[in-house]
């Protein structure tokens, strides 16, 4: 049997579907590609960089307006990309991140959501896109743009890992050279599955020895104030490695 050719209406849904993708990648580089920097209270954030202190009005001379303005040295970026299904714990990981404290309840990012993190060598973007459905399209528009992927994983929610799984092949398939960092999350949860079980129902075992594949077990926002599994910090430690 012939293809059937597409018709007027799918070819529309696609072109309109591609250009929303390629929309919301150029906001978020105009956003952070204009060099527009969050300023971080000390202590808003752990490794918290100095904020830049500008004169008092009794300290203005103004023979230092002939001073050559002196170069800021910019700091190169790195770009990491935060995915994984509704719920998982995206937005949890990009606001513990930032020093913040977790929202209760799940409010499901609509679009995408970002923060810039400063460290010594370099800035780190960390860009997360909502998981639902419908949103899950444009994932792929973004993994060849970036440094690492961080996928999320609900380590509970066991009747939607097999979904889990197709989307993070479906990356895994899209760049081949892309170090990945699988975040095996709610490892606090009695009805978590352990980190062997995750890897097998994952298809981690199929992926090639070569490549950069990790699993790490986390618990970004345990739900009791017990439990002092590791949170974000060894995540973080392993992104510096792999941006480094
Ligand atoms: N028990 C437990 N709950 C967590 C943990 N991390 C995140 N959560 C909760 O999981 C829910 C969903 O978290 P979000 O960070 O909003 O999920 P998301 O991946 O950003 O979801 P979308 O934006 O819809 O794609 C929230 O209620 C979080 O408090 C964890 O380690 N343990
Ligand atoms: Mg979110």
């Amino acid at each position: 049997m012939a293809p059937r050719p597409l018709g007027p209406l799918v070819l529309a849904l696609g072109g309109a579907a591609a250009v929303l993708g390629s929309v919301l990648f150029i906001l978020w580089k105009t956003y952070f590609g204009r060099g527009r920097e969050r300023r971080w209270d000390r202590g808003e954030a752990w490794w918290g960089a100095e904020a830049a202190r500008l004169p008092e009005w009794d300290e203005w001379d103004p023979e230092d307006e002939e001073d050559e303005e002196p170069a800021l040295e910019e700091l190169e970026q790195r770009e990491v990309l935060v995915l994984g299904l509704d719920g998982a714990g995206k937005s949890t990981f990009l606001r513990v991140l930032s020093g913040k404290p977790p929202l209760e309840g799940h409010i499901p990012t609509w679009g995408f959501n970002s923060v810039r993190l400063p460290t010594k060598d370099f800035e780190v973007d960390l860009l997360e896109i909502g998981g639902s459905q419908n949103l899950r399209f444009y994932w792929k528009e973004f993994v060849n743009e970036v440094d690492v992927l961080v996928f999320v994983v609900d380590s509970a929610d066991r009747l939607r890992l097999p979904w889990a799984r197709q989307e993070l092949h479906k990356l895994l398939d899209k760049d081949p050279d892309l170090p990945v960092v699988v975040v095996a999350n709610k490892q606090d949860l009695s009805e978590a599955m352990s980190m062997v079980e995750l890897q097998r129902e994952l298809g981690l075992q199929a992926v090639d020895n070569q490549r950069e594949v990790f699993l790490l077990a986390a618990s970004i926002a345990p739900a009791g104030p017990s439990f002092e599994e590791p949170g974000t910090v060894h995540i973080w430690k392993l992104l510096l490695e792999l941006l480094s």
